[in-house]
């Protein structure tokens, strides 16, 4: 028997260190999805139907739980599913956000000393978890970055109560879980259907497009969906810059709102970008918390995504930002001549639109094109 508790070897020094960001993953890397949710909105329901009904993949499932009760319950509906390699992961009670990069790390980093006998990870958060702080640990720690990669962030949803939960107020002015869940989701799962109407239906698709405007959105009964949906996003991939540049065009801002909700807002300008001012606007906008509303209140980003033109460079530059990390890399795609489009979409809280335009412009761009 090996011995669970172990702690996870640490890599030699003198291996050959993984370069700097998220590149386009290599054949070696394994994906990691993250499937997100409220409470009882059919994660593990989702779970159970990949591991049986998806047969051409060997998935790992790493659960990420509190409570006895639902863990072991859990944890047998999982293993039900024929072959497939289960770590635990269990967060005591005390601070999510805190606890969830050691234990997450650890079991992922025992997981991978099986590397080989799975192709796939489905890591499922937590009903109150932050999958904001489950994502960034795969970003900050660039030895667990060279085994796999965060191919998307999926948020199950729940069609009749989704709605009552996203209008819960939080006190202290703390942000709604379920509506941060889906401010970093890639993919969304109206799930249970069966139990809403139409007009409730399209009430709920209206609250999510209203908080993501970047966000596919599918329905589902039982959490059963076209695994191609969910599975292999590539969402963080520099590799399809040109994809990111043409999805960011269809973006819609969003917000017709209550003060405290989360909305999207997007912008486009031309021109070139100082890539130290850029890093500067970011860093004050995501660490620093600079940049307030029209009524004082910082503005708050959870999720950021872009396609930018840096000075002397001659490929896009695809920003991705999730919580307070951020990264710039070099796509393959090459400007046009004489037409470079910085666009950008933030996903968070007391966003202003103009007042970020504003922000951005005078600091970031070095020279405005015309043509
Ligand atoms: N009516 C209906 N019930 C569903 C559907 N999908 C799941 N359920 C039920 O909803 C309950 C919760 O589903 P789970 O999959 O355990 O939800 P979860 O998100 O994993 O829940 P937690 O881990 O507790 O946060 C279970 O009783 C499911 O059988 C659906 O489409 N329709
Ligand atoms: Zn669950």
């Amino acid at each position: 028997m090996e011995d669970e508790d172990d702690c996870p070897e640490l890599v030699p020094m003198d291996a050959q260190p993984a370069p700097p960001g998220p590149p386009t993953p290599s054949a070696q890397q394994i994906p990691v999805t993250i499937i997100t949710g409220y409470l009882g909105a059919g994660k593990t329901t989702l779970l159970n139907y990949i591991l049986t009904e998806q047969h051409s993949k060997r998935i790992a499932v790493i659960l990420n739980e509190f409570g006895e009760g639902s863990a072991l319950e859990k944890s047998l509906a999982v293993s039900q599913a024929g072959e497939l390699y289960e770590e635990w992961l269990e967060l005591r009670n005390g601070c999510l956000c805190c606890s969830v990069k050691d234990n997450g790390l650890k079991a992922i980093e025992n997981l991978m000393e099986k590397k080989g006998k799975f192709d796939y990870i489905l890591l499922e958060t937590t009903g109150l978890a932050d999958p904001g702080a489950v994502a960034s640990m795969f970003w900050v720690d660039a030895e667990l970055g060279s085994d796999i990669y965060l191919d998307g962030i999926v948020t199950v949803i729940d069609a009749k109560y989704g709605l009552q939960q996203l209008k819960e107020e939080k006190a202290d002015g703390l942000i709604n879980e379920a509506a941060r869940q889906i401010a970093l989701a890639d993919l969304t799962i109206i799930n249970k259907t069966d139990l809403v109407n139409e007009e409730e239906l399209n009430q709920v698709r209206d609250s999510v497009r209203s908080i993501n405007g970047l966000v596919k959105i599918v329905e589902s009964q039982r959490s059963r969906v076209e695994l191609s949906e969910v599975l292999d996003l590539h969402s963080f991939d520099n590799k399809d810059g040109a994809k990111l540049a043409e999805k960011l065009q269809l973006v819609k801002p969003t917000g017709l709102h209550l003060d405290k909700s989360i909305l999207t807002v997007t912008f486009e300008v031309t021109g070139d970008l100082s890539e130290e001012a850029l890093n500067a606007f970011i860093q004050d906008l995501l660490w620093e918390k600079k940049f307030c509303n029209k009524e004082g209140e910082p503005m708050t980003v959870i999720r950021l995504k872009g396609i930018v033109s840096l000075a002397g460079k001659a490929h896009q530059v695809m920003l991705q930002g999730v919580h307070k990390l951020y990264e710039l890399n070099e796509t393959p795609q090459l400007w046009e001549e004489n037409l470079h489009i910085n666009r950008l979409v933030f996903i968070g809280r007391n966003l202003n639109k103009d007042i970020l335009q504003e922000h951005f412009t005078s600091s970031v761009v070095l020279n405005t094109e015309t043509n």
